[in-house]
């Protein structure tokens, strides 16, 4: 897929060669980031994508998923933190399931720690509904992981 291109903002998809930079916000991100090595061997695997923003030239959000026939599973969504509440994380989201959906995928599936209040308001803000709760799922904190399933049918192309 060739990069799309809005309000200054240049979506496109990450390889290989791009994990060092993705590795360097993740960093910025994360307490227990993934690292370049972990990215490079996570882009041998077919099902793994990553999709990014870049602004002026920089890398400023990306999405990492497994994608299979008909799901997503969405791993990691993050924003350089001189970026955020700028609109980049939903803009992200947004294209990802409008992609999903034109390519057939009927469901996005994905994990978040119980108190991260920007990432579940940001999914509560798409298609996405809580569906479980996954107890002491983090090793880091013992912190459960809530469970949130999108259908993609449900989410409007008006969000695009
Ligand atoms: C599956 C997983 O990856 S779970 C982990 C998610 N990622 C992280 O925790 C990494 C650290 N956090 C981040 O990178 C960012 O805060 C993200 C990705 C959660 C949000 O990215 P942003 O680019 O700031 O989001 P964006 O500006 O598009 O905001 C979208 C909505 O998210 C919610 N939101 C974002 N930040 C906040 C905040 N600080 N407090 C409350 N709600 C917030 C709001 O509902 C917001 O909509 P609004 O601005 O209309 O109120």
């Amino acid at each position: 897929m060739g990069p799309l291109e809005a309000d200054g903002y240049v979506f496109f998809q990450l390889t290989k060669k791009d994990s060092a930079e993705v590795a360097a916000l993740e960093k910025k991100c994360f307490s227990t980031p993934w690292t370049e090595k972990e990215f490079n061997l996570s882009f041998e695997q077919k099902i793994f994508k990553v999709f990014g923003l870049k602004k002026d030239e920089r890398l400023v959000a990306y999405i990492a998923m497994y994608h299979t026939a008909d799901e997503l599973e969405i791993l990691n969504i993050a924003t350089d933190p001189e970026q955020r509440r700028k609109g980049a994380g939903k803009r992200l989201l947004a294209l990802m399931l409008c992609i999903g959906q034109k390519l057939g995928i009927q469901q996005a599936f994905l994990e978040v720690r119980r108190t991260n209040i920007p990432a579940i308001n940001l999914y509560e803000q798409m298609c996405f509904s809580q569906i479980g709760v996954r107890k002491q799922y983090y090793k880091d904190t013992g912190e459960d992981a809530l469970v949130y399933q999108c259908n993609l049918a449900d989410f409007t192309r008006s969000q695009c």
